[in-house]
């Protein structure tokens, strides 16, 4: 399908999409590409060792050498300047992708960094993934059965387009296309509040005189709602400021239902905190994931 592709930031999700692609025999040789860090590069020669990638290049310029698919999957503010270093040595016939989480924010970076080679570039967002980080906690089968999103533009170039989304439907997931906006507002609903929720419950008690014998009693319930407060930091502090004005909005619809219940509590009105209670049970049971 391919026959040189470039992946920067190798970590679950670059990883998993090179096992992905290598599995359907998409790329002829898989080059990764990271940051100047010793964790980063640590992570490469991990990625090299379990044969997640042919090989790493040490530079943009050596990435893209033969390269004809980039796919950027790096925390979502790192891209304007990952784009902008790949941009001089980008052919007319490469294609750019992306992974990241939010769209509008890539898509903006996208057009200031690549200017009249923005229509190569395929803004793409899988809905896999876990709390997990780096290439140790990469899978090929992440993507089996699960949606990718695209979020194309009028500009961007159709042939790219649908190789990108040929490229992700063979690797198993199930393609559909998104206006960024409406993207962003999405999934600062639905993954970007929970995962601020959770990361704010555990910070939350944390700062409890008694956290430790408290999370020492924590239970299923616990667990499962703070599973996602074990994932990475960075990648989550980008998100949130990329995403913030959609963010915040969620975020005052949720302080405003948290308000609700604290007032119904307060008063004891038991009647009102059950229906709350049923309205969204019964919603959450008729959700089919
Ligand atoms: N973790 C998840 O469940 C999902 C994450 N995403 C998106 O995928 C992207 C990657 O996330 P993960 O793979 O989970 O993170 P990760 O932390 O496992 O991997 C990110 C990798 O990028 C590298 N990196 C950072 N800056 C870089 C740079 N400037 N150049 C090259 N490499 C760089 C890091 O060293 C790391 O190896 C993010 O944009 C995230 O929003 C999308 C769907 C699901
Ligand atoms: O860990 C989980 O359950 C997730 O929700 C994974 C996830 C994280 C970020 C995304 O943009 C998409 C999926």
């Amino acid at each position: 399908m391919f026959e040189r592709v470039a992946v920067f930031g190798v970590g679950l999700i670059g990883g998993s999409f090179a096992l992905a692609l290598d599995r359907i025999n998409g790329a002829r040789r898989i080059v990764g590409v990271g940051r100047n860090s010793p964790s980063s590069r640590a992570n490469l020669e991990r990625a090299l060792q379990l044969g997640v990638i042919d090989e790493i290049a040490r530079d943009e310029e050596e990435a893209l050498r033969g390269t004809d698919l980039v796919m950027l999957a790096a925390p979502v503010q790192q891209t304007e300047a990952l784009l902008a270093a790949i941009q001089p040595h980008l052919t007319l016939h490469a294609i750019v992708t992306d992974a990241g989480s939010t769209k509008q924010n890539v898509v903006e970076a996208a057009q200031r960094a690549l200017g009249g080679k923005f229509p190569q570039f395929v803004p793409g967002h899988p809905i896999a993934g876990k709390e997990n980080s780096g290439v140790e906690a990469a899978e090929a089968t992440l993507y089996d059965g699960k949606r990718c999103i695209l979020t194309p533009l009028s500009d961007t170039a159709g042939h790219a387009f649908e190789r990108v989304r040929d490229m992700w439907t063979a690797c198993g997931a199930v393609v559909s296309s998104m206006d960024p906006a409406q993207h962003d507002r999405v999934f600062a609903s639905v993954s970007h509040l929970p995962h601020l929720l959770a990361f704010a419950l555990v910070a939350a008690i944390a700062r409890e005189d008694d956290a430790a014998v408290k999370f020492a009693h924590a239970g299923g319930g616990f667990r499962d709602f703070t599973r996602i407060a074990a994932s990475s930091p960075e990648m989550w502090r980008d998100i949130c400021l990329a995403n913030k004005p959609a963010l915040l909005r969620e975020l005052t619809a949720f302080e405003q239902e948290v308000a609700l219940l604290r007032r119904l509590i307060n008063d004891g009105d038991a009647d009102a905190v059950q229906r709350e209670f049923a309205r969204a049970r019964e919603i959450r049971g008729a959700l089919r994931f």
